[in-house]
């Protein structure tokens, strides 16, 4: 599987067509994140969804919810099939999401990351059990910051991770187009599926920057890009 680019936080379908023009495969919108900067009503996340699969990439459903009978009304109305838990939601919520729609989701659980110190930890077998599909690992930062954090995870405690893990991961944490080459044993990784951006997809009015996405795009050779220039 070529690896994915996802780029965080759409929330216009100006940002969908720009992001997916540029090489996104899986473009986040954000719905349960309460007072977040990117947060969709429902019918926002329902238009920007359908926007997204008309440009041949995903939507994926970004969430600090733990609800399951929410997020299945969510998911159900916005025909969106892949949900990323990125909080510190249970591994109950996993199972209950693939046992609300059987078959149906790709469930992305965020693992986080302060300095070496890796917070779910003692959980992971227990994600796996109740069919995580993806890990994502992320910088949590000592003042408690979770997403957008825009600082880059050490590449050694990356690769510690990942080793302890039976399924594909995303690596996230201040990446860019520029420091692809700390990270060559981390894209070798067996378990390596892509990479999710959020701070270097922008400009400095936090506005998305075509030329900085199509420039993530190419400097990791995620799915849409090596699509495009095959
Ligand atoms: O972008 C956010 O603020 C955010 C809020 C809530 C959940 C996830 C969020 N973004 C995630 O942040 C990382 C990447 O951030 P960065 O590149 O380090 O700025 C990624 O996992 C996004 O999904």
């Amino acid at each position: 599987m070529s690896a994915l680019l996802k780029v965080c936080g759409a929330t216009s379908t100006a940002d969908v067509a720009l992001l997916t023009g540029h090489g996104a495969d899986l473009v986040g919108l954000w719905h349960g994140i309460p007072g977040g900067r990117a947060e969709l009503s429902l019918p926002a996340a329902v238009e920007l969804a359908a926007a997204t699969r008309a440009a041949g990439a995903e939507p994926i459903l970004v969430t600090f919810s733990k609800d399951v009978a929410v997020l299945r009304a969510v998911l159900a109305e916005t025909g969106i099939r892949w949900v990323q838990l990125h909080a510190y939601q249970l591994p109950a919520t996993v199972a209950g999401l693939h046992a609300a729609l059987p078959g149906a989701l790709t469930v992305v659980k965020v693992l986080h990351l302060r300095g070496g110190t890796f917070l779910e930890r003692p959980l992971v077998a227990a994600y796996e059990r109740a069919g995580t599909d993806l890990f994502l690992l992320d910088t949590l930062t000592d003042d408690g910051q979770v997403g957008s954090t825009g600082q880059a995870l050490d590449a050694g405690d990356a690769l510690a991770v990942a080793d302890r893990l039976d399924r594909p991961f995303l690596l996230a944490g201040g990446l860019s187009a520029t420091n692809r080459g700390d990270y060559d044993a981390v894209v070798a990784h067996r378990h390596y599926a892509g990479i999710d951006v959020d701070t270097s997809a922008r400009d400095d009015a936090g506005r998305f920057a075509a030329g900085a996405v199509g420039a993530i795009a190419a400097a990791w050779h995620t799915a849409r890009y090596r699509k495009e220039v095959a």
